[in-house]
């Protein structure tokens, strides 16, 4: 049965840190959410938080697994369609980070699978549910940017998925892409990139929900963006 609903966001990686944040603003206001993570109890976990608010279907699965982001299709199927979807899911590789030279390459391509196949793939699998004007937001990093030591492997993966972004921008004028750096937020990926360091200073990440969700009312022109920093944009 396909269920008719008005706005419908697709969050990866929504079961802890940004993608939560994300999926809990948006249910507030109203919007329909389709979630997943690997780890199926937190996911379930913020299913039943938010059921209340909202219409959420969760879908629990690795992005970088072809058959998980069928089950995706699938459900954005059902959903009728979707408006946004979020490319929030990352992944760190070894904590610490290890210099290039000594980085396992097997865990470097599945660092890559996960941070630059895995969302193009997302949006190619998805492309037929998506809604006219939908919005791509992909969720990359400062380390995409700046060239700091010991961030090649995760860092350049966001480098990649930053200039995927922007290509992808100018192929479909039809979609509002964004790519957007949240900024350090105290998440379990920050702590993992500073193993044994105290990371208390740093700010939520409610903090970074704003901006993107202003993104998305707001459709500012395709383009890269800082998420505490809008409505500047940044390239
Ligand atoms: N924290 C920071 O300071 C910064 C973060 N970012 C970016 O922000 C985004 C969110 O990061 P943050 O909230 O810190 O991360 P967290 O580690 O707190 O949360 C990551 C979420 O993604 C899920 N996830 C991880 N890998 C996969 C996968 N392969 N498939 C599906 N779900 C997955 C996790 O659940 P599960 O483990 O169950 O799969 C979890 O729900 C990322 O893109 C990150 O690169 C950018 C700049 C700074
Ligand atoms: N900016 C980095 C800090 O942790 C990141 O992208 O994770």
């Amino acid at each position: 049965m396909t269920e008719t609903l008005s706005h419908t966001a697709l969050i990866t990686g929504a079961s802890r840190g940004l993608g939560r944040a994300l999926a809990r603003e948006l249910a507030r206001q109203g919007w329909n959410l389709l979630l997943d993570a690997r780890h199926p109890a937190p996911l379930e976990a913020v299913r039943a938080e938010l059921q209340t608010l909202t219409h959420v279907q969760t879908r629990s699965g690795d992005v970088g697994d072809a058959f998980h982001r069928q089950e995706l299709l699938e459900a954005a199927q059902t959903l009728g369609g979707i408006d946004v979807l979020i490319n929030n899911a990352s992944m760190l590789g070894p904590s610490p980070q290890p210099d290039l030279l000594s980085f396992p390459l097997d865990i470097l391509e599945q660092v890559y699978r996960t941070n630059v196949i895995a969302p193009l793939a997302l949006i190619q699998t998805l492309e037929p549910q998506l809604k006219s004007n939908a919005c791509i937001i992909n969720i990359t990093s400062d380390a995409g940017q700046e060239v700091y030591a010991g961030w090649g492997g995760y860092g350049s993966s966001k480098a990649a998925l930053e200039h995927l972004s922007a290509i992808l921008a100018v192929e479909r004028s039809d979609l509002s892409v964004y790519w957007v750096d949240p900024g350090d937020m105290r998440t379990d990926m920050h702590q993992a990139a500073f193993p044994g360091e105290d990371i208390s200073d740093r700010l939520l990440p409610e903090e970074s929900v704003p901006g993107i969700l202003q993104l998305i009312a707001q459709r500012y022109p395709s383009g890269r963006y800082l998420a505490r920093a809008l409505p500047a944009r940044n390239q």
